[in-house]
């Protein structure tokens, strides 16, 4: 069986790292600049980074240059979100050279558009699926977005290479992983699921990997590394098995 992959998360907020709870505008917690945090991940042995421009979400700017800086410097892989909702933007994070992008509220508004890009981009294209319950929330998570299991169904009919769960209450709060959420999404697809919100430790992350035989092939951790409940290497050590 293969190990989870962790994805450490850089999320830039007016050209900073910074963490927030439960996506909240004006919840920020400033970890310095974007650029050290992602090389202290890839020092660190990180193979994937999830980096996201929170301006671009929120609809209050954009952080662009910095990020293609942050991917530029990078030799691992890196998920990019934020903001990409139509070709300019998808274009521009593309050519970034990440490895992936991740839409969200795209595919809430611009099911067309995302069946599009799906069909034309394969697997460099996931869907972040934020939650709050099973009721989907887009626009920096401001928005409601329709029923989870409704557009996923959709979504896989499309041929969506890959789903980003994240449990909104949970993110940025140290309270764990929504195991059930995962387990419930990972059901109702064949394909795989990335784990995001929650997370708070070891444990977590090891329970986490118990889901991996279910469909969920990697973990988002951003709080808990940047309050040093864990090092990442504890945490790659930790679910090595
Ligand atoms: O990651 C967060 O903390 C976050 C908080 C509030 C809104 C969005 C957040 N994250 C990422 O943004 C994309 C959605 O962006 P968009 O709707 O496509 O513009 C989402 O998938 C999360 O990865």
């Amino acid at each position: 069986m293969s190990r989870l992959e962790l994805l450490p998360a850089v999320d830039v907020r007016d050209g900073q790292a910074v963490r927030l709870v439960k996506g909240a505008s004006g919840t920020e917690t400033s970890f310095g600049e974007p650029l050290a945090a992602a090389l202290a991940w890839q020092n660190a042995g990180a193979e994937w980074l999830h980096l996201v421009d929170l301006d671009a979400a929120f609809g209050t700017g954009s952080n662009r240059e910095l990020i293609r800086e942050v991917t530029g410097a990078l030799d691992i892989k890196v998920e990019l979100s934020g903001g990409i909702r139509d070709d300019a933007s998808l274009a521009a994070a593309l050519a970034t050279g990440c490895t992936r992008v991740n839409l969200g509220t795209a595919a809430l508004e611009s099911p067309e558009w995302v069946a599009k890009v799906i069909a034309e981009h394969g697997d460099k294209i996931a869907v972040g699926l934020d939650v709050v319950g099973t009721t989907l929330r887009g626009r920096g998570w401001t928005s409601d977005g329709g029923q989870l299991f409704d557009v996923l169904a959709r979504l896989d009919a499309e041929g969506c290479a890959r789903y980003v769960v994240t449990d909104v209450n949970r993110d940025g709060t140290l309270t764990g992983p929504n195991l059930q959420l995962l387990r419930d999404v990972c059901a109702a697809t064949d394909k795989p699921v990335v784990a995001s919100g929650g997370v708070s430790s070891l444990d977590d992350l090891r329970a986490i990997a118990t889901l991996v035989g279910e469909g969920v092939e990697g973990a988002i951790v951003g709080k808990a590394l940047y309050e040093q409940k864990f090092t990442l290497e504890e945490a790659l050590e930790a679910v090595s098995g």
